[in-house]
């Protein structure tokens, strides 16, 4: 590959020469400009790996210079040097299409690390669609998942914070993985954590770390989910779920860029690409003073809402088709089971607000509990709406009531279990019965 080229555009000579050099030992080559005018022209000039430029220059804006670049120059990289302390002017940048930022006084190690991501988007450019590293893809062709995917290749070139919104089971921890494996940190790891199961009193030192003797218990130093995700991406789920104190440390963390290990006197920088997600309305939750507005600004630079399944409805079948496949290669020593016409059309019919996780749980269940092996509608015991069973077998005078009151309660249980994620004790709180009385009535059903 031939040497790399980047643009670096500041108006101040001095702190020109100290990128040049620090570039040129990173074996990268340097055009500088000072005014946006001259970058411009440079830019037309010749083709470039990286743009680096200051926020305030002389003619205009770097945030100007950033719109010019992402309309003309869709892809070259484009990263603002700002004042220290500014984060609105990053936020902003980032949200104009910068891929990164630097504040300053610059710090060499945090720049060359940017650099490094910038350079590898070269590699990355025109990748083939994202793959999870255990292969998952995002299936689907309606308008409303290419629109995702296209979302998902743009953010994967820079490393701005994101924010995911979308109801329990859309694909939210799927979009931020297909993210990291298609960009530049591809290499890093991927550490998901779930914000809300971390008892309260640990959120601090399993996000950051803590010293041997800071606590007791803490009876050796431990790495925090930061320092593991050193280099890569760190998805925190149910975002809205951390206690404020630890929302005060992870503003520092993203702010700064640097992280302090609970009872550690110094703070060691990491670079790690923050992807949130939430099935809460952030804003609500800012409005109860649940979660903190600043958080909130810095996490959410970037916003993706997943769609929930019942607005693409139309990809029902081609996900059904291929979560049988995938069933099928798990249970490689069991015959094939395939989808009867009538069964790809009940689930299409389905509102499954329980979204594409229910579908995979549908289809397992169904799998599992279905002699033959062609599944047929009544294998899917597909949860029906109160007003579907109101008016449905009860109608027909030739069904046994017995049957009937049956189907109602297999129905019902089916929901139970689905509801608490085949949580057996949950469901039969639901169900306001004990846990005796519904295996009883798991056996009786079938369902076991
Ligand atoms: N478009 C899609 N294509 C393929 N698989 C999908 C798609 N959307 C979701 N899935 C699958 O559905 C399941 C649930 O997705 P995921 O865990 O990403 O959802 P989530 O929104 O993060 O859920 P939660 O909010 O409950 O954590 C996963 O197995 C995921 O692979």
């Amino acid at each position: 590959m031939n040497k790399a080229h980047a643009l670096v555009v500041d108006d101040e000579a001095d702190i020109l020469d100290l990128l040049k050099i620090t570039l040129g030992r990173m074996d990268v080559q340097a055009t500088t400009a000072m005014t946006v005018a001259e970058a411009k022209t440079a830019l037309q000039a010749r083709r470039y790996d990286l743009c680096l430029t200051d926020m305030n220059l002389p003619d205009g804006s770097g945030i100007d210079l950033v719109r010019f670049i992402v309309e003309r120059h869709p892809d070259l990289p484009v990263a603002m040097i700002t004042a220290h302390g500014s984060m609105e002017s990053a936020v902003a940048a980032m949200k104009a299409g910068a891929f990164d930022f630097v504040s300053k006084p610059v710090d060499l190690q945090l720049l060359r690390r940017l650099v490094g991501s910038a350079l590898k988007l070269r590699t990355h450019g025109g990748a083939a669609e994202a793959r999870t590293e255990s292969g998952t893809r995002l299936l689907g062709d309606s308008p409303k998942v290419e629109e995702i995917r296209r979302l998902v290749a743009k953010l994967a070139r820079n490393q701005a914070p994101v924010f995911i919104t979308g109801e329990s089971g859309t694909g939210k921890e799927l979009a931020a993985r297909l993210i990291h494996a298609q960009g530049p940190r591809a290499e890093g790891d991927f550490v998901a954590v779930n914000c809300g199961a971390i008892p309260q009193e640990l959120v601090e030192s399993e996000l950051f770390g803590h010293k041997k003797g800071s606590f007791t218990g803490a009876v050796a130093d431990k790495e925090g989910l930061f320092q593991a995700a050193e280099g890569g991406t760190l998805f925190l789920d149910e975002v809205a779920d951390l206690p404020l104190p630890a929302q005060v440390k992870l503003l520092r963390a993203i702010q700064e860029k640097s992280v302090r290990p609970v009872g550690a006197q110094q703070e060691l920088a990491v670079d790690v690409r923050i992807i949130s997600a939430s099935h809460r309305d952030l804003n609500e939750e800012v409005e109860k003073g649940r979660f903190r507005q600043d958080l909130f600004y810095r996490i959410n630079v970037i916003e993706m809402r997943m769609p929930a399944l019942r607005e693409h409805p139309q990809d029902i079948p081609a996900l059904a088709a291929r979560i049988m496949e995938r069933i099928a290669r798990q249970h490689a020593d069991r015959e094939a089971m395939r989808l009867s016409e009538e069964a790809v059309e009940a689930l299409a019919r389905h509102p499954f607000p329980g979204n594409v996780r229910e579908l995979e749980n549908v289809l397992e269940r169904a799998t599992a509990l279905c002699d033959g092996s062609i599944i047929g509608a009544h294998d899917l015991y597909l949860p029906q709406t109160e007003a579907q069973v109101a008016v449905g077998s009860h109608a027909d005078p030739e069904v046994p009531l017995e049957d009937y009151l049956g189907e109602i309660e297999r129905h019902a249980i089916l929901k139970a279990l689905d509801d608490t994620r085949w949580n057996r004790t949950a469901a039969a709180k639901k169900l306001g019965m004990t846990l005796r009385a519904l295996r009883y009535r798991l056996a009786k059903l079938g369902i076991e």
